[in-house]
C-alpha cells in the first residue's frame, strides 16, 4: 500500500503480512513512516493506493493502541481504575454492569495494577501509567495490539518489564502485535519478525535473529 498526507508519498509500496499471534517490531529512522503506518492501519488514513486487509473485519474494529505519547493533566483526578475503564465502549447504559467492573478487575490483576487501582493515575510512576494505557488498550480483548514507542520514555528496567507483559498477554490472549521501536535489543528479546522501514522508500522483513547490524545502524 501507499499513503500520503498529499502529494508526496510517505510510504511507497509497502506490502507485508502480519500473522495471527504474531509479535511484529517495526523500526526504521524518525519520519520513514512508521506512525503513517499505524495511522493506515488504525483507519485514520486511508491509503492512497493498494488495501490494508484483515481476515476478519472485527480485528479493525477493535484495535488495541497504545500511542507514543499521551498529553494528560497530572492534576486530573481520575483513578487508575476510571482511566482503564474509560474504554468500555459496548456499554450501553449510563452504569458500569457487574459484568463490566470483572473485565476491568480482570485486565487491572493481568497488567499488575491491583495495588494502585483506586489511586489517582497522575501519581502513578512512568511504568504503571504505561502499565494502565496497556491495560486500557487490551480492556476489549483485542486480536491486535499496537504501540507505538510506548516504551521510550521508560528506563532499561521498566522496558524490559512492559514487554514481558506485553509479550505474557499476548501469548495467552493469541493476540497478534506490533510494536514501533527504536531500541534494538528490546526488539530482538520479544518480537519473532521485523520489518524494516527506510528513508529510500524500502522495506524489509524476517525473523529479528536474522535482522543484521548494518541494518540495525540505520534505525
Ligand atoms: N498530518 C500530517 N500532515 C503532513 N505530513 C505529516 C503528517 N504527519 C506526519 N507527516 C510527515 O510524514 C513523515 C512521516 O512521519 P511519521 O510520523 O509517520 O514518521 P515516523 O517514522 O513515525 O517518525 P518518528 O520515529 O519520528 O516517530 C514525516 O516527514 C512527517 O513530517
Amino acid at each position: 500500500m501507499t499513503a500520503s498526507y498529499g502529494p508526496t508519498n510517505i510510504i511507497k509500496d509497502l506490502n507485508f503480512n502480519l500473522a495471527e499471534g504474531e509479535f511484529l517490531a517495526i523500526i526504521g529512522e524518525n519520519g520513514v513512516g512508521k506512525t503513517t503506518l499505524v495511522r493506515s492501519l488504525l483507519g485514520m488514513l486511508t491509503p492512497k493506493a493498494g488495501t490494508i486487509k484483515f481476515t476478519d473485519h472485527s480485528i479493525a474494529k477493535n484495535i488495541g493502541y497504545v500511542p507514543q505519547s499521551r498529553n494528560l493533566d497530572e492534576e486530573y483526578p481520575i483513578t487508575v481504575k476510571d482511566f482503564v475503564s474509560l474504554n468500555l465502549r459496548d456499554s450501553k447504559l449510563p452504569w458500569v454492569t457487574a459484568n463490566e467492573k470483572a473485565k476491568v478487575w480482570s485486565i487491572i490483576e493481568q497488567t499488575n495494577l491491583t495495588k494502585i487501582a483506586d489511586r489517582p493515575l497522575g501519581q502513578a510512576s512512568g511504568g504503571e501509567k504505561q502499565r494502565a494505557y496497556l491495560a486500557q488498550a487490551l480492556l476489549n480483548s483485542p486480536k491486535l495490539l499496537i504501540l507505538d514507542e510506548s516504551t521510550a520514555s521508560l528506563d532499561v528496567e521498566m522496558k524490559q518489564e512492559l514487554l514481558k507483559l506485553v509479550a505474557k498477554v499476548q501469548q495467552e490472549n493469541k493476540m497478534s502485535a506490533i510494536f514501533i521501536t527504536h531500541d534494538l535489543p528490546l526488539a530482538r528479546n520479544y518480537a519473532d519478525n521485523y520489518l524494516l522501514m527506510t528513508k529510500q522508500q524500502e522495506y524489509t522483513m524476517g525473523p529479528i535473529a536474522s535482522l543484521n547490524v548494518s541494518e540495525s545502524e540505520k534505525v
